[in-house]
């Protein structure tokens, strides 16, 4: 029976593939590109982008700068330009912020806008309004801003910022880079130190991109985490940033070689940042064959070539200390699970349930409908692979993008097709997913064949 009402025409289905070859053309990393938009806003001057993800998520920031001001402008293809108006000097937005499906987007411009002397609405669409937005207005408020209406809340907000934000030291109560860089957002233009402790090392690339732009950022450890200082009020100048491929997105093309036979498959200028890694290691401990060429420097981030080979993988226990650094990694590492021999145990996963969906259940879903065998402990995921996966089934959506991908790979591996009802999402992080799974040899089309 069908889980959901996305009209049938929307459906894409994976089909078994032969082996998949060549290069996978992977966009800009998404969490680099709504930064890059964003201190290119806040800096004086020029800010040029290159590689930045046209994603829906992503042109839901440009939009979003351009309603506070600043001048955003594509220059052709992954090339942007952004004239920033200067730290403390954003413009109130005339009509409400619509951030579509993107919670970085959303949770990040509040950080923005409460650290200036502005108010702004927030909105989003089905998926977004039901994701928790009090993480990040909470410490939100004791900078000094106010929430002046959301429901109960969530989106739609409305918050008003403050022109001198009160530094703080907040302790984060989730491991999320989200809140961790709302909170430094807003602290830029406080007139004293930020600091933010977090109990495990999020993604850094708030911090990398203060630092790009002119700010005095130190990062110190504290416990199994880090504790960050950032100065206010610092002079932002626009820079050059060069957008590496998202190894979020590389997860795709990367998981359908490993279990497609025969496979054999590049992907290049990923971006190896170790807040960000955790998904090849997992795989490299479940007995993937996963090269590194060319390795080098771009743009403040270290990048490299993968290259993948097909290969038996073998169920492990993956711990819940990795959790952040791959943590919108795990629809499709629960893919590559159903496949290895054994069982893979995923611990400490709660994020996975506020997000573009609750993930945990609706991956469970999907594994269901495909004939794999699995169960959620608490927090945790237990999928027993036997090295084959019977597919066949119709996956639900659920507005995500991530969810989506993952069992199109599936299809890809499994003895019979997989279809997911609602292909539309997959544009917010990966427009062109389809294009370059069919670039590989491996056979997507529109519709239904459950
Ligand atoms: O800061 C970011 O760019 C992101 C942080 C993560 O969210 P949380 O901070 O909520 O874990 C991640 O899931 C999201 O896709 C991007
Ligand atoms: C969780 C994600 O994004 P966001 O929080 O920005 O919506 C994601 O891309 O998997």
């Amino acid at each position: 029976m069908r889980r959901s009402d996305a009209p049938v025409q929307h459906a894409l289905t994976a089909d078994p593939s032969s082996a998949l070859s060549g290069e996978a053309v992977v966009p800009g990393d998404k969490s680099i590109s709504h930064r890059a938009l964003i201190f290119g806003a806040l800096a004086g001057g020029q800010t040029e982008i290159q590689g930045l993800l046209e994603g829906e998520d992503v042109l839901a920031t440009a939009e979003a700068m351009r309603a506070l001001g600043a001048r955003v402008v594509r220059d052709g293809e992954g090339r942007w330009r952004v004239d920033g108006v200067g730290l403390g000097a954003l413009l109130e937005p005339e009509a409400p912020l619509d951030f579509g499906n993107a919670g970085t987007g959303v949770r990040l411009a509040m950080g923005v806008v409460a650290g200036h002397g502005i108010t702004a609405t927030f909105d989003g669409d089905a998926s977004l309004r039901r994701r928790p937005m009090r993480r990040v207005i909470d410490p939100l408020l004791r900078m000094g801003a106010e929430l002046v209406s959301s429901n109960d809340g969530k989106l739609p907000l409305v918050l008003r910022g403050t022109q001198d934000p009160i530094p703080i030291e907040y302790e984060l109560p989730v491991p999320s880079a989200q809140v961790k860089s709302a909170v430094l957002l807003a602290g830029l233009n406080s007139p004293g130190t930020t600091t933010v402790i977090e109990p495990s090392p999020t993604r850094d690339h708030t911090e990398r991109m203060a630092r790009h732009f002119g700010a005095e950022v130190d990062v110190a450890e504290h416990g199994q985490g880090r504790r960050i200082v950032l100065t206010g009020r610092p002079e932002l100048r626009g820079r050059p940033v060069d957008v590496p491929a998202d190894p979020s997105s590389a997860a795709f093309p990367l998981v359908a070689a490993l279990l497609v036979p025969g496979s054999q498959i590049v992907i290049r200028n990923v971006m190896t940042n170790p807040t960000r890694f955790g998904l090849v290691h997992t795989l490299r401990e479940m007995g993937a064959e996963i090269g590194e060429e060319n390795t080098r420097e771009a743009g403040g981030e270290t990048v490299t070539d993968l290259v993948v080979r097909h290969g038996r993988l073998r169920g492990i226990e993956v711990p819940a200390a990795r959790a952040p650094s791959m943590i919108d990694e795990y629809p499709v590492l629960a893919v590559a699970a159903a496949f290895a021999e054994g069982e893979t145990v995923m611990r400490g996963l709660s994020e996975l349930r506020v997000k573009e969906s609750d993930r945990l259940a609706a991956v469970s879903a999907g594994l269901a409908a495909n004939g794999v065998e699995h169960r959620i402990e608490g927090d945790d995921l237990i999928v027993t692979g036997r090295g084959r996966v019977a597919g066949g089934g119709l996956v639900a959506t659920e507005m995500d993008h991530r969810i989506a991908m993952s069992f199109l790979v599936m299809g890809l591996a499994a003895e019979r097709p997989v279809t997911v009802d609602d292909g539309r999402m997959i544009a917010t992080s990966f427009p062109g997913f389809v294009e370059m799974i069919r670039g590989l040899g491996g056979g997507i089309g529109q519709g239904s064949a459950a």
